[in-house]
């Protein structure tokens, strides 16, 4: 019955869009008033296109007789009576919160598992009476399904199977930053995009106008999660990496861990506005300048005072030139006009500073004196520029501001990831470079932009069409802007946009620059920070909450910890356990919430026949799983080589092209085999893992340990070890045994 009252609604939207779309637009009027109904229709049939896999997933009984269904979004009869529950409405918290001991009036709860429509599973939890069955999961069946099922190389939603301890996460007030700490597997990234969902469900209005934005690591991790938030519907968030937050600059270069260590120290943030006040330069002598022939001297003084009053302006350097020029250049034409024997007044002083600002010369100076600069210049100057390397650095160590120092860095890069933090760091101080001609262009464009909305507001509130509709859309609409940009896409746009809501994910690797950086974009400091400590290993990276976010937020931030791990099987998290105690003995690791019954192994071989048998142990993986995906994770300089041999020796297989290695995203995701450095594999799951000479992974930086950690919680089902030498002892706990 709810699917066909799905099939019915999404029939009746099509058909008031296909009406929409063949009404004439025979006035402005017309066409907007179209417009925005047609968006809303369209918006309407996207959600109802994409709630069918598992429409309805609940019911709850309650001890009066009411039931209720639970689903991915609420539905109604022809009446406005209650079909189906939106999973986010405060009705449907006691799906995920009951407990035995906190029942609420709930008599029993009801997972459903559907498939193509059918319902092809019920698991009844009963909360009164001789037969209570609770267990400490709830929906045991349907949770063991989901976290038993292959993994697609895309995360799914949870909506059906969110546990209490996330749905606390889920629902917590949008006001603040929340910190959720929580070991690997224990769903820290796929709650916090679960609440991403919910804040726009509750807070739909306010966020639909300022936007939610989710960072997140890496490219490949950002496309692996990119599928849950349509699944629930909502398709209006903007997802990226910290890079990408700046246009432009690509990361194609890694630091030696010192240098990234350095360059993310909030010490930087000092060096960059140091090189940037010696780009403002006061001369010891007075600067000579020739005008027509004649020559003019500018004296420190004057320069000088054109400095401080500049700098007094607050505004950024690139726009405080023109305060910095018109101060100068107001005394140079008094000058100028003085020799002519001219008597002058304000007015042929303006004219006389005008044409100066023209004079090639004139122009010249002022580029040597307050230069427009663009943040690369900026950022390459510090590390390049002896002399503003020199000024910039001083408040650094002597080995620091050695490290720091690269003559061969130019202002077209390369960049690597802790550039950039440092380079929005220089174009928060610098600002854009104005275009005066642009500048005109835009004033006139806001000009008419405001008329139109005020007519469009005007219009609205005659209209009363009995839903909101944005009066600064249907301007936009109405002056015939090239299709509407979403918010998603003017946030994205839009450097200094303000967030409403942001969400970082593995947050323990962003360094001191990059929250700066992420914290601008969000004034109100409404954010959810998502990570897990023990598994920092950006050189630079948190090492405690309190450290980095005491600066920003003062003692004001929230922490919920996730405890249950649904990733990996105990006999797989045993193993992790004696890493993590490696690391800090005092870490607790998490709770598994399922035994596989397999054990981890380990294969220590000859060093010439590493990569033979990897690919053997590769060949016995896909030999008893036909569809499950495997990753290979390797030491950073050995992964490229084993990715090589390993498409050697399964080309007889046919299994050579399903290998893939690292850096491209999609690939990595989709190959049945995806050979990975640690870096490349943070946040992703497979369903078996095989690890290359985790001895290698460890000894590659002073954070190998967790890196290894990284490396062997990422299997679902089987985890399996092959090295030479000696197991490294953080594996202490796996005992040798041969490869299946
Ligand atoms: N309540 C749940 N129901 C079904 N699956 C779940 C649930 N919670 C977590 N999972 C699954 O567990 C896996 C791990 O979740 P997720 O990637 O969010 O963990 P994480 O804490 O971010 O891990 P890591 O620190 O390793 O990145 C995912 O496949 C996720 O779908």
């Amino acid at each position: 019955m709810l699917y066909e009252r799905l099939d019915r609604l999404r029939q009746r939207t099509s058909e008031r869009l296909a009406e929409l779309y063949k009404q004439p637009g025979f006035n402005h009027q017309a066409v907007w008033e179209r417009e925005a109904f047609v968006d809303r229709e369209v918006e309407r049939m996207e959600r109802l296109l994409g709630v069918d896999r598992g429409l309805c997933f609940g019911r709850l009984d309650t001890v009066d007789g009411d039931v209720a269904h639970i689903g991915r979004m609420a539905i109604a009869d022809d009446d406005y009576n209650p079909l189906l529950i939106d999973w986010r409405a405060p009705a449907a918290e006691p799906f995920y919160r009951a407990t035995a001991a906190n029942p609420g009036n709930l008599a029993r709860r009801r997972h459903i598992q559907v498939r193509h429509r059918k319902v092809t599973g019920i698991d009844d939890e009963v909360f009164t009476g001789d037969d209570a069955t609770l267990g400490a999961v709830h929906g045991e069946a349907a949770l063991l399904s989901a976290l038993t099922a292959h993994r697609t190389g895309r995360m799914s939603d949870i909506v059906a199977t969110i546990q209490a301890e996330q749905d606390r996460i889920i629902r917590a007030p949008m006001a603040g930053v929340l910190v959720v700490q929580g070991a690997p597997g224990t769903g820290k990234t796929v709650a916090a995009l679960h609440r991403a969902a919910y804040l726009l469900y509750t807070h739909r209005e306010r966020l639909e106008r300022s936007g939610v934005l989710v960072i997140g690591p890496n490219d490949t991790f950002m496309r692996y999660i990119d599928q849950v938030l349509p699944s629930l519907g909502e398709t209006g968030v903007t997802m990226t990496t910290v890079a990408g937050l700046v246009t432009g600059a690509e990361v194609s270069v890694r630091d030696l861990d010192d240098l990234a260590v350095l360059k993310g120290d909030v010490r930087m943030a000092g060096v960059v506005s140091a090189a940037l006040r010696q780009h403002q330069r006061l001369p010891r002598r007075p600067v000579p300048v020739q005008v027509d022939g004649i020559g003019f001297e500018l004296s420190t003084e004057q320069i000088r005072a054109a400095r401080t009053r500049a700098r007094r302006s607050r505004r950024p350097h690139n726009a405080a030139r023109a305060v910095f020029a018109r101060d100068l250049l107001t005394g140079l034409a008094r000058d100028y006009l003085e020799r002519s024997g001219q008597v002058a007044d304000e007015e042929d002083i303006a004219e006389t500073r005008a044409e100066l600002m023209d004079d090639a010369g004139v122009r010249a100076v002022l580029d040597d004196l307050w230069p427009q600069l663009t943040p690369e210049q900026l950022v390459a100057a510090v590390f390049a520029n002896p002399k503003v390397h020199r000024a910039a650095t001083r408040a650094l160590e002597p080995a620091e501001r050695e490290r720091l120092a690269d003559p061969s860095r130019l202002p077209k890069g390369p960049w690597s990831a802790a550039d950039i933090p440092l380079l929005d760091e220089a174009m928060e101080l610098l600002g854009e470079i104005p275009d005066e001609e642009a500048l005109a262009a835009a004033r006139r464009e806001e000009r008419e932009r405001e008329a139109e909305e005020r007519f469009a507001r005007e219009l609205l509130s005659e209209l009363d069409l009995g839903f909101p509709v944005d009066a600064g859309q249907v301007a936009d609409r109405y002056r015939g802007a090239p299709a509407r940009a979403t918010v998603r896409e003017r946030a994205g746009a839009d450097r200094a946009w303000a967030y409403g809501h942001v969400i970082v994910d593995e947050a323990q690797e962003l360094s001191p620059m990059a929250w700066r950086m992420v914290l601008r974009r969000v004034p109100s400091k409404s954010m959810t920070v998502v990570g897990d400590i023990a598994q920092t290993s950006a050189a630079g990276g948190a090492r405690s909450w309190d450290a980095v976010l005491e600066p920003h937020v003062d003692g004001r931030w929230r922490l919920e910890t996730l405890t249950v791990n649904y990733r990996t099987p105990a006999e797989i998290m045993a193993i992790a356990a004696g890493v993590l105690s490696t690391i800090d003995p005092s870490l607790q690791p998490p709770e598994s919430v399922r035994s596989s019954g397999e054990q981890p192994w380990s294969r220590r071989v000859d060093g010439g026949q590493l990569a033979a048998e990897t690919a053997r142990a590769v060949r016995a993986e896909l030999s008893r799983d036909a569809e499950g995906r495997l990753a290979v994770i390797a030491p950073d300089e050995r992964a490229a080589e084993i990715a090589r041999e390993l498409r050697t020796h399964l080309s007889d297989d046919g299994a050579r092209g399903s290998v893939a290695f690292g850096g491209d995203g999609a690939a990595a995701l989709d190959a049945r085999i995806a050979v990975l450095t640690v870096d490349q594999v943070k946040g992703l799951e497979f369903d078996a893992v095989i690890v290359v000479e985790p001895a290698g992974i460890v000894a590659a930086s002073a954070r190998g340990a967790t890196d290894l950690y990284v490396a062997v919680t990422r299997p679902t089902q089987r985890l399996g070890v092959v090295h030479t030498g000696e197991l490294p002892i953080e594996l202490g706990a796996l005992a040798e045994t041969h490869a299946p």
